[in-house]
């Protein structure tokens, strides 16, 4: 449902990515994994159709990736999107206006699961909850395509564990396709199907977290230590 064929992208003389590709199945989720600058928010941005690849086609859904294409694909960011001056409550009403698959119900029992109240402004909040925020906006769409990057960053640690494993009864297995690209493989790990690594732009490979432990002995964190280490 997702597929990169021989994908680069440059920005300037700079290589974001490097003849790239992968095909990713509905209904599955999926680690985008790699170091500090590998391509990882590279490849959700051309999945989101916000940049447009150098060379090579990124198809989600049968369809070449653009910004009206991406209506069906949520893309949480790294960077803060939010109004300080808004309560929850607003963020909630907006983004239901904003999008026809926001379902405001399942938005309040996310905040529920998430200890976060709607009375609270924005501009109160932790990092930790606005990072929950996020989480309960982009979980409370219906969008067959879920990019979440970084998602569990500015998380307490303590809690983390609890959150990721929680977020799954959130998920609809049997339409959603899930991308996270994260460093915090660690509390990840149980959640994910496959993985697909990045190093400097180039597509290390993909493979299946299962198989990997019962071919190889090793947890996704052992062999990215042992694969970036060579
Ligand atoms: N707008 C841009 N202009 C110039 N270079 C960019 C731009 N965006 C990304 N790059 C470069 O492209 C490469 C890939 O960046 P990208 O942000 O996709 O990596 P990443 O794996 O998401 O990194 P991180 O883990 O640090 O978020 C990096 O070398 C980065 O410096």
């Amino acid at each position: 449902m997702i597929d990169f064929r021989s994908v680069s992208k440059k920005y300037g003389r700079h290589n974001g990515l490097s003849n790239i590709s992968f095909s990713l199945e509905q209904g599955k989720i999926y680690g985008l994994l790699g170091p500090n600058g590998s391509g990882k928010s590279t490849a959700l941005k051309l999945i989101a159709g916000l940049v447009s690849p150098t060379s090579g086609q990124v198809i989600v859904k049968g369809k070449e990736a653009n910004r009206k294409a991406a209506a069906d694909v949520i893309y949480l960011t790294e960077v803060d999107i939010f109004y300080p001056s808004f309560k929850i409550k607003d963020m909630i009403d907006y983004y239901d206006s904003q999008f026809q698959d926001f379902s405001v119900i399942k938005a309040r029992e996310l905040l529920d699961f998430m200890n976060l109240e709607e009375d609270r402004k924005i501009k109160n909040l932790s990092k930790g909850n606005r990072g929950r925020l996020k989480l309960v906006l982009a979980l409370s769409r219906q969008a067959s395509v879920l990019l979440l990057d970084e998602p569990f960053s500015g998380l307490d640690p303590m809690v983390r564990d609890s959150i990721v494993k929680g977020l799954l009864s959130y998920i609809d297995f049997e339409k959603q396709t899930v991308i996270i690209a994260t460093h915090e493989i660690d509390e990840i790990e149980p959640l994910l199907d496959d993985v697909i690594a990045l190093s400097d732009g180039e597509f290390l490979g993909m493979f299946n977290v299962e198989e990997l432990r019962e071919k190889e002995g090793l947890s996704i964190i052992e062999w990215m230590r042992r694969t970036f280490k060579e």
